[in-house]
This record gives C-alpha cells, structure tokens and sequence, in this order.
C-alpha cells in the first residue's frame, strides 16, 4: 500500500486573502485578531484540500515566511529588534520588514532577503554571529498540531533542517554558521522531543542543501546532526528536493533517520539507486508530481515506471509532490476564461493533489479503479504532445540561423562611452531610477476595470499616460538626470511581456507568493515564441515627448522573462530563452527607432536562475549571457544598453556579468555596505556601475548622509567617473509620499558628491 502526504501548500489563499489581510494589518486598517483570523481560516481550508492524504503538512503556513518563522521557533532573532517593546507579532514584522504597525513610523533596518534555491520566493535571511544563541519557542507548532488534529488530518509537522537552516544563515564576518551547530542542536533535540510528546508519528525535515555540491565540513554536519537527533521519538522524514541527490546520495540514503524523501522530477535518475541503497527499515518518499511547473503529469507512463517500484517497497513507498507546493497556483478550477484545450493540459496546486490520489488507488487498487481519470490523462497529454498551436516552423528556422555576430555589438566598450559621454552630456555621478514608479490603488483600479470592459481601451490610455506624465514631472521636479516612464502599464516585468507575445497564456488567479505579502502570476509558456508587434514603444515614446531630459527606455530581458514564467518542459530551457532573445531584440531595436537611446534591459533573475549545483552553472550562463547579448547588442554605438539586477552576488560570475557587455549596470548592494563591489574591484569591471544606494523593500527613508557614506565607499572601489547613483531596485511597491523624500535625498546626496569632487 503506497502512502500519499505532501510537503507544503500555498498559504496565500486563492484569492489572495492572506496578502490583503496583512496589507490591511499593516496600514493599520485591522487588527492583529482579524489578521490572525484570516490566517486560521486559510489553513482550515488548506487542510480541508488535503484532509484524504495520509499526512498533511503542517507548520508550512507562515504569516511572512518559513525561514523567519523557523527563527522564531529557535529564539534567534538579530540583536536589533531584541529588547523592543511589542508582542511578539510586532518583532516578527520588524524583523520583516523593518517596522511594525506600533512603531509609528521609526524604522529599523529589515532582515536581508534573498532566494529560496533557484525559485522566485524570497526568504529573511537568518542572521549569525559568534554569540548567537539559540532557545526553543515552539508555540506556533504545537498550536497548529492541535488545530490541525481538530480539522481531521493526520499533522506531519514540517520543520527546515539545522544543517539546511545554518546553510541559509549569513555571518556577519567570516563564516563561523556550522561553529554553531553545537548550540542549536540541543534546541532541536527539544522541539523533536515535545512533538513526540503530543504523539507526533513523522516530522518532515527537509534538507534541500543535500541537492547541492557540499564540501566536507557540511557533509560531517549532516552525520553530527543526525546522529544528535536519532534518540527522537518522532520518526524523521529527511526531506530533499530542487535536484538531483547525485554525490550525496549514499550519505542521504544513510543518515539515521526512518525516511527520506527526494525529488523524483528533476532527480528522477537518482531513483533506482536510492531503491538499491536505501537500508530496508526505510520508507522513501518519491516527488513524482512536478511541485515547479503547471503541466499535467503524464499519469499512465509514470505508473509504468512506477509499478515496479511499489512491487519491490510496498507499504514502504510514499508518494508526494516534488517539493512544496508553495511555487504554484492555488487551484485551476478559478480559471474559466482560460483557453480549454491549453486548460486541459495544465494542474495547479488543488490538482496536483488530485493526481496524487490516482496514482495511490491505481498502485494499491489497480488501474481498473481509476480507469476513468487515466484515461482523461492520457488525453490531455496526448492532446498537448500532438498540438498545433505549440510549434512554429518560422521561429524555430530563425533560432537555428543564429550566427555570433548577433549577439556583437559595433563597436568595444571604450569607444561606446565616448560616443555616449558627448551624446548624453550627464554629470559625474548620474542619477537615476530602475524603472517603476509606484502603482497605485488608482492605478491598479484602472487596469482592473479595463479588463472587465467597464472603461474603453481609449479611457485606460489615457488614464496611464496621465500616470506617465505624473511620473516625468515628478521626476523633473526631483532633478533625477536620467529618467524612466514609470511602468504604470505593467501589472508585473514578465507577466506584462507575456500577454504580448504569442506562445504564452496567462490566467486570472494563478497567484505565487514572492515574498511576504507580494505575489507574482507567472504566464504560461507553452509554444514557439512571436511578437506580432510592439510592446512597449507607444508608452516609451510618449514619456520621450514629454520631456527634453534623457530618457530611459525599459524592458525586461530574456533570461528573466524564462525564469520568471512556467515554461514548456518539452524542449531545453536554452531554445526557449533565445526565442525569447530574438522577439526582444525587435522591441530594443524598436525603441531605438523611435528616438529612445538609453535603454534597459532587466535581467533581474539571470543570476538566481544559477543551477544548485556549481558544475551545471557554465553551460547555463553561455547560452543565458549569449541570449542576453541576443536581445541587446543590435543596437548603434551612441545607444546606451543598461541592465538591472537585484539581490546579486557576482564573486563567481563576474566574467560572465562582463561578457554581457552592458554600458551600464545597476545592482543591489545597499544592504551589504557596498560589498557586493569588491569584486567588481578586484576584477577591474571596465564598464558603469550603479550600485543601490538604499533598500527599496522596505519602508523607511534614506537620509542624505547615509547615501553619502555608501557612494563614497563605491568610490574607494570603482572610479568615480563609472558610478552612478540609484535605488536598489523599482520602486512600484512604494507610495510617492516614499519615494519623494527618499529620491531627494539620493539627489542631494549625488550633490554633494559632484561638489565634493569639484
Ligand atoms: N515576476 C516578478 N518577480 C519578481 C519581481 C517582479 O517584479 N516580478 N521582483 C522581485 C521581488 N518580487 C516581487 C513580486 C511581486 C511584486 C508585486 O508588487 N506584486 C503585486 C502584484 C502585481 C500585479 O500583478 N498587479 C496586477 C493586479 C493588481 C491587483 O491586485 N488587482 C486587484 C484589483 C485592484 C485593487 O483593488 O488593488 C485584483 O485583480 O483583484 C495589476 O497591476 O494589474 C502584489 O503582490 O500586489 C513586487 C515584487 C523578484 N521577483
Ligand atoms: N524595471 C523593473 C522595476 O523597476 C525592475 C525590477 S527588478 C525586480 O520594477
Ligand atoms: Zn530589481
């Protein structure tokens, strides 16, 4: 008898319920109850979804993120916020976002955030010292467990590994995290111990570092942590996933735990010989629904591959999805506008778990039990294998004509900037924005009800251009030297390019959490890309009449269009970026056409879109840089190519972040004092640099001097003369009373700088 359970379930809601209430929260439009309310009743629903699964995750809800609320769990939060005064609900969203709705407007700063493996989920980044200490809170768990037993599902509290929780840490000097190990697994040892208290039967602690390449000291961590931990009276299920297992997957099998779990998607090979090596006592847990992509799984083909492996384990097989489904939409059934044979072949989180019971009544009951379901399966694949809509012979005859000349620009770099520097006329030390400016209820109302055709497609024009001309004034009136047209246009920098271009569909509520309360709806991509016409340019080209001030055109670029989209997994991930490639590259050449001559090119997630594993990382930034390079450099000398990426760190990819030959490149490095520059530094980066000045996530406003201080510690690494000054990134998430005050006092700042240099 094969088991299901499931790793994790989107929290947000299917109507985004959990964004809306802690927005409401934080204004502050509701209390903490109404707040704590929404977030029981979303996961009374969870489990109601998952109330037939043999174990239902629990613990994976989080009111911000499950990083954070890990930390919480180990009483180890950053030494700024301890001693403040407020519940421990106001702690958790200072740490969060840098303030809580009682601290009137006195912000401190917030907890670094970075990416969850190679996903476009966010997490707060733990933060460690030599004197951190560690003390059980474990309230919230055990709280859930009751809740969880009342709603009538078997709870399978999920917790994040310690290995895998000091992996996600970050020291403030040198890397002292596995020192720590000592002290934190006595603290696990009691969280393990009171879950066994309320008799817990299993405790899913996932691991995803065992998909990466671990040197020694973190593969000893693991035999230590493990073997502190076998006294546990829950049995532990040792939860991988994102990858493959590969060189760690005899240590996996062999931890002193009683189960494990891998990801049988993406680490599908490693499947036979963790059969082979696992010892008999364990249960494996097999990921065989894809928890990172919307397809449909082929159902009768895996039981095909399946059955033998249930024949050989028994009641000791398990069956989940991947990894958690926190990466996808909720629930298809929303979607009735969507294009029914496309429909077909798509699962969204609600669906993935249906496929899961197929697959458990045909392995236990045989296929005859669920002959109807297998056989709607088999159609939806078979329809999406043989479609037409999916290839077009055009697009693939132009990708394959790709020449190297493509992707080169007129001229080097040295040459560009001169013809660039006598064309722009900026000042030493420019400013400028990313790109957004931010998007309003108003704005947001605006596009809603042009969707629902309660305006005219002539009255949402208008209404946005009036937010362009908004945007251009105020940055005039700022003094800003380079200036954007604000993208109040744009629902989101993917999805936005995805409603244009054909190959792609997009749906009404297909909602994933990015972080905290901010999501994004991935478009679907799902055959050979086209641009039937242009994108952008009637937006750019009308900021560029406005004003008489160089003017920023922007797109996004596509590496982070494919990153940031459920793609087609039925051709590599490099054809698809380079058609993407080929249809941007038209709109760059576009809006030069039209007049604009700064143009960037966001490649917000080239980096995050690293393989975990470093020895896949060259063949995936060859073809990536080389689409870059695809999209950009048609371009004439005098046109100036800008790109943009957030939370970055470059150390090992600095070459190839030069290969991409951008004029100029904006970064984040506010929050790590400019660190992020050293290796620019050290590798003499010959192109601009704007490194952030300050953190656009959270609310709190930049002085002055501070951007002083972090420009002049850019200068000590980049020649003046190559700096630029800007935020971190876009500023859509902020209101004008923000951004105002905060792009003054960049502009003063860039003042003060240029005075300073004479
Ligand atoms: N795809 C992507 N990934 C990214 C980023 C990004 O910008 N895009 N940025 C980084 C950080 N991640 C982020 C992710 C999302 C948001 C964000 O602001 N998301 C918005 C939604 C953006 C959107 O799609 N807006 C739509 C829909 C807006 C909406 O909610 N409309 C309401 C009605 C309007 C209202 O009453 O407010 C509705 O449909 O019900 C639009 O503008 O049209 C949000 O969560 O609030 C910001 C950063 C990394 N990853
Ligand atoms: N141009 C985009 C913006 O300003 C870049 C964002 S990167 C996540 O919003
Ligand atoms: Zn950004």
């Amino acid at each position: 008898m094969a088991l299901t359970h499931n790793l994790g379930f989107p929290r947000i809601g299917t109507r985004r319920e959990l964004k809306f209430a802690l927005e409401d929260y934080w204004k502050p439009k509701t209390t903490a109850d109404d707040l704590l309310n929404t977030a029981k009743h979303l996961r009374q629903q969870n489990w109601q979804t998952q109330a037939d699964l043999d174990y239902a995750p629990v613990g994976d809800f989080s009111l911000y993120d499950h990083v954070l609320d890990m930390s919480f769990t180990l009483g180890h939060l950053p030494e700024r916020v301890q001693g403040l005064k407020g519940s421990e609900l106001d702690h958790y969203f200072r740490v969060a976002r840098g303030r809580s709705p009682a601290d009137c407007g006195c912000g401190i700063a917030a907890g670094e955030m970075t990416k969850w493996f190679d996903t476009n989920y966010h997490y707060i980044v733990p933060e460690v010292s030599e004197d951190t200490a560690f003390s059980l809170n474990n309230q919230r768990l055990l709280d859930q467990i009751a809740e969880a037993r009342s709603a009538g599902v078997s709870p399978k509290p999920v917790i994040i590994g310690p290995v895998t929780y000091l992996w996600l840490c970050k020291a403030r000097e040198g890397d002292d995290r596995l020192q720590l190990l000592e002290r934190l697994l006595p603290v696990y040892g009691q969280l393990l111990d009171q879950l066994a208290d309320l008799g817990v039967d299993w405790v899913q602690v996932d691991e995803p570092v065992l998909v990466t390449e671990l040197d020694a000291d973190w593969k000893a961590a693991l035999e230590t942590a493990y073997h502190a931990l076998k006294g546990s009276r829950s049995k532990l299920l040792l939860t991988t996933y994102f990858g493959t297992l590969a060189e760690n997957l005899q240590q996996a099998c062999n931890l002193p735990v009683a189960g494990l779990h891998i990801d049988a998607v993406r680490g599908k090979q490693d499947v036979q010989a963790v059969v082979d090596w696992l010892p008999p006592h364990k249960v494996l847990s097999l990921g065989v629904i894809d928890g990172r992509n919307i397809w449909k799984t082929d159902l009768n083909g895996l039981l095909e591959w399946l059955t033998p492996v249930h024949d050989k384990l028994g009641d000791r097989l398990w069956l989940a999805p991947s990894c958690s489904l926190i990466h996808v939409p909720v629930d298809l059934a929303l979607e009735s506008d969507l294009d029914p044979e496309i429909r077909s072949w798509l699962a969204f989180a609600t669906q993935k778990l249906d496929e899961l019971r197929v697959l458990k009544s045909a392995l236990n009951e045989g296929t005859d039990a669920v002959a109807g379901p297998l056989a709607d399966n088999a159609r939806a694949i078979a329809s999406r294998r043989a479609s037409g809509r999916v290839n077009n012979p055009d697009i693939r005859q132009q990708v394959q004509a790709i020449t190297p000349e493509l992707g080169q620009r007129k001229s080097p770099y040295s040459i560009r900037a001169n013809k660039q520097a006598q064309h722009l006329k900026l000042p030493r030390y420019p400013t400028t924005t990313i790109g957004s400016f931010p998007q309003t209820t108003d704005i947001r109302k605006s596009r809603l009800a042009y969707r629902k055709q309660e305006i005219s497609r002539e009255h949402y024009v208008t209404t946005m251009k009036t937010e362009i001309e908004r945007a251009i004034r105020e940055q005039e009136k700022l003094g800003l030297d380079v200036l954007v047209h604000g993208e109040a246009e744009r629902n989101d920098m993917v999805e936005y390019f995805g409603e244009q271009l054909e190959g792609y569909i997009f749906t009404r509520f297909g909602w994933v959490q990015s972080y905290g309360s901010r999501c994004v709806k991935p478009p679907i991509l799902y055959g050979d890309i086209h641009r039937p016409g242009p994108m952008t340019v009637e937006w750019i080209a009308y900021a560029r009449s406005l004003t008489d001030k160089p003017l920023k055109g922007m797109l996004t670029g596509p590496v982070t269009i494919l990153n940031w989209s459920f793609v087609r997994d039925d051709q590599p991930r490099r054809d698809t970026a380079f058609q993407l490639a080929l249809a941007i590259r038209q709109e760059v050449l576009d809006l030069e056409a039209a007049g604009v001559n700064i143009i960037q090119i966001d490649e917000a997630a080239l980096r995050e879109g690293l393989p975990l594993r470093r020895s896949q990382w060259q063949d995936y930034l060859d073809w990536a840089i080389d689409a870059f390079r695809i999209t950009a450099n048609g371009v004439k000398d005098t046109t100036q190519i800008h790109t943009h990426m957030c939370y970055s760190e470059f150390n090992d990819i600095i070459e190839d972040i030069a290969r991409m030959d951008a004029d100029v490149i904006t970064i984040e490095t506010s929050r790590s004092a400019m660190e992020l520059l050293d290796v620019f530094e050290a590798f003499r980066y010959p192109n601009e640099i704007g490194p952030g000045v300050y953190d656009i996530h959270s609310p709190n406003i930049p002085s002055r001097d501070q951007i002083v201080s972090l420009m002049s510690k850019a200068a000590e690494r980049v020649p003046a003369e190559r700096l630029w000054v800007n935020p971190d990134c876009g500023l859509k998430t902020r209101q004008w009373e923000e951004v105002i005050p905060a792009l003054e006092n960049m502009v003063a700042a860039a003042r003060e700088l240029r005075e300073a240099a004479g």
